[in-house]
This record gives C-alpha cells, sequence and structure tokens, in this order.
C-alpha cells in the first residue's frame, strides 16, 4: 500500500490553517505548527514530503525559518512552498532565491494551490526515486559505493568525536575470476547477487552497514565493537555464505563459493582517515587469503 503524502504547515493564522486543511485534506497527511521555531527539531526527524510555510508570521520569522530549513542538511531537501501576504516582487524573489519552490500570494485560489502542491509532490516523488537509484548497486541491490563511502564518513566521524572503536571490513568473493572463465559472467552475476543477500541478511540481523565496495568485494562498517564480537561478526558473515553452498569446482581451496575477509581496527580514539583504514583493511584482506585463515584483523 502506498504511504500518505506528509505535508507540514507552518502557519500561525488559524483560518489559513484550516482553509489549507480543507484544500489538503484528500489522502494526505496533514501536520501543523504556529511555532517555526520549535518545529525545526521536529521537521529533522519526521522529514514532511512538503512543507507550507507563511513567510510573513506576526513574529517577521518566516523567512529566517526559511533560510534555516534550506541550511540544514536534514530540512535541505524538503521542498518548501511559501505562502505570502505580499504581493511585492521583490519578496517573491527573496523566497525562491533562498530555495522556496514556489510563492504563492493570499488570498488564494484553492484549485491553484491544490493544483501546485500536486505538481509539487510529484517531483519530490521523482527525487526521491533518482536518489535512491543514485545510491543503489544495480546488480546486488545493496547501497553503492558512494553511498558506501558517505555512510563510513559520517560513521567515522561519530566515532573520532566519541573517541568510540571503530572498524572497516572488507569481505572478498574468493578465486571469482576463475568461477566467471569456469560457469560464465551470468552465472557469476547470479553468484554475486546471493552472496550480497546472504551477507546483507547476517548484517541486518546485527544492525550493521553493508554495501558493495566494487566488483567482488564488500565493506561492512561497524563502531563501538572489540574484536572478539568482529570476529564472531565474520564467523557469521562466513557461514552465511557457506550455507548457500553455490558449487565452485575450479577454486583451488574449497567446493563451493568462499569468502575471504580482513578488517581494519581501531580501539579507541581514532585518528585515521577512512582512505588509511580502507588500505588496512585491504592489507588484511591479502593475508587472510595468503594464510587462507579467512579472517584477519589488523588492529591498532
Ligand atoms: N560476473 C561478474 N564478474 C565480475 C563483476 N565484477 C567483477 N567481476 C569479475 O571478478 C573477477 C575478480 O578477479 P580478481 O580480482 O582477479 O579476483 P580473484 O579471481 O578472486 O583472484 P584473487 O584475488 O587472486 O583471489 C574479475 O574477473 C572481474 O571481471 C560482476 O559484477 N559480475
Amino acid at each position: 500500500m502506498q504511504q500518505a503524502e506528509h505535508i507540514f504547515i507552518i502557519d500561525d493564522d488559524p483560518i489559513n490553517k484550516m482553509v489549507l486543511s480543507n484544500i489538503l485534506a484528500e489522502g494526505q497527511r496533514l501536520s501543523h505548527s504556529a511555532d517555526p521555531n520549535s518545529c525545526l527539531d521536529e521537521l529533522k526527524i519526521s522529514k514532511p514530503d512538503l512543507i507550507i510555510l507563511d513567510v510573513l508570521m506576526a513574529d517577521g520569522a518566516g523567512f529566517s525559518v526559511l533560510e534555516s530549513l534550506k541550511r540544514d542538511a536534514g530540512t535541505y531537501g524538503i521542498p518548501v512552498v511559501v505562502i505570502s501576504g505580499s504581493v511585492s516582487f521583490k519578496d517573491e524573489a527573496r523566497g525562491l532565491e533562498l530555495g522556496a519552490v514556489d510563492y504563492i500570494t493570499k488570498p488564494f485560489n484553492p484549485l491553484i494551490v491544490k493544483a501546485r502542491i500536486k505538481n509539487h509532490l510529484a517531483i519530490k516523488k521523482k527525487n526521491d526515486l533518482l536518489e535512491k537509484l543514485a545510491s543503489i548497486d544495480g546488480l546486488t541491490e545493496l547501497p553503492n559505493r558512494r553511498y558506501l563511502d558517505e555512510a563510513m564518513n559520517s560513521a567515522l566521524e561519530s566515532a573520532k568525536a566519541d573517541g568510540s572503536a571503530f572498524t572497516v571490513m572488507l569481505v572478498e568473493v574468493d578465486y571469482f575470476k576463475t568461477f566467471n572463465e569456469h560457469y560464465g559472467y551470468m552465472h557469476g552475476d547470479d553468484c554475486l547477487f546471493k552472496v550480497a543477500k546472504a551477507l546483507e541478511e547476517a548484517a541486518t540481523q546485527r544492525s550493521l552497514f553493508i554495501g558493495r565496495f566494487d566488483g567482488t568485494r564488500f565493506a561492512l562498517v561497524l563502531t563501538q565493537h572489540n574484536i572478539d564480537v568482529i570476529n564472531e561478526i565474520a564467523e557469521a558473515l562466513h557461514t552465511s555464505v557457506n550455507a548457500l553452498k553455490i558449487p565452485h569446482i575450479a577454486s583451488p581451496i574449497c567446493a563451493h563459493v568462499s569468502v575471504s575477509i580482513g578488517a581494519a581496527h581501531i580501539e579507541t580514539h581514532c585518528s585515521s582517515e577512512l582512505g588509511e583504514l580502507i588500505k588496512m583493511a585491504d592489507n588484511a584482506l591479502a593475508v587472510a587469503q595468503k594464510q587462507q585463515s579467512t579472517v584477519f584483523i589488523n588492529a591498532l
């Protein structure tokens, strides 16, 4: 079932609020605040599909609220339709320059407002879909490298801020070139998809973020885990791939498709950059593959 679109009205005029609510009521979820300054935090969490903002409220806060909404990363992407009692071109230009998607003057025609809101919601829906497609890997449906890098960087920043442990784990499918050569590239794709799903299930059960790092490698990012837990997680990832029992008769190490895992682990107060940590994890992966030990952790 499709989720109802959520529209948030910021307006201190109860009559305006009622008129807007009547226009928008069908199949849409409405929230309302008469106090623009107190609702900013709520908007960051609830992330409505559209905000209708009266810029000429009694306290004159409207334009600065618009500025705040467009400055904050948590609300930046939410389209804002400005409603205003001012017909001044200067005010209209100001609203649009500050990032509003539309500027509607009072008194407004309900049919026009309804039609404009519908169009902005349709654009928002398309933008959301494009953003999703731009962050998902087409073959495995996992977060792609761009999204993964963003998630790893933001997790690293948080770990640095509170001095907690940080781990990057790289998981690589063993002898995959040989797999492709033996079974064909299409079967290779199918195998990568199944391995990705198995890893994702194991990661999701433990609330861990996983993405496709490159062709045959996946990356997980872990915060606040000690070495023992990381080893347990690595074992669980191995078990989930082994349980697939995808034949790989050309592999010199296992009759089925297997993975090797390397990790970079910083126990406390990490000062390294993400690139250095990935290099450490990659070196650990190379050791794991060489020693056929399946897991190797580079720890500092
Ligand atoms: N089917 C398929 N193959 C891919 C994809 N991405 C990368 N590959 C292949 O994966 C293979 C990876 O080869 P290598 O990096 O040499 O890895 P390997 O065969 O595991 O060799 P070692 O690292 O020495 O174990 C290459 O042949 C790539 O063409 C993909 O999306 N689908």
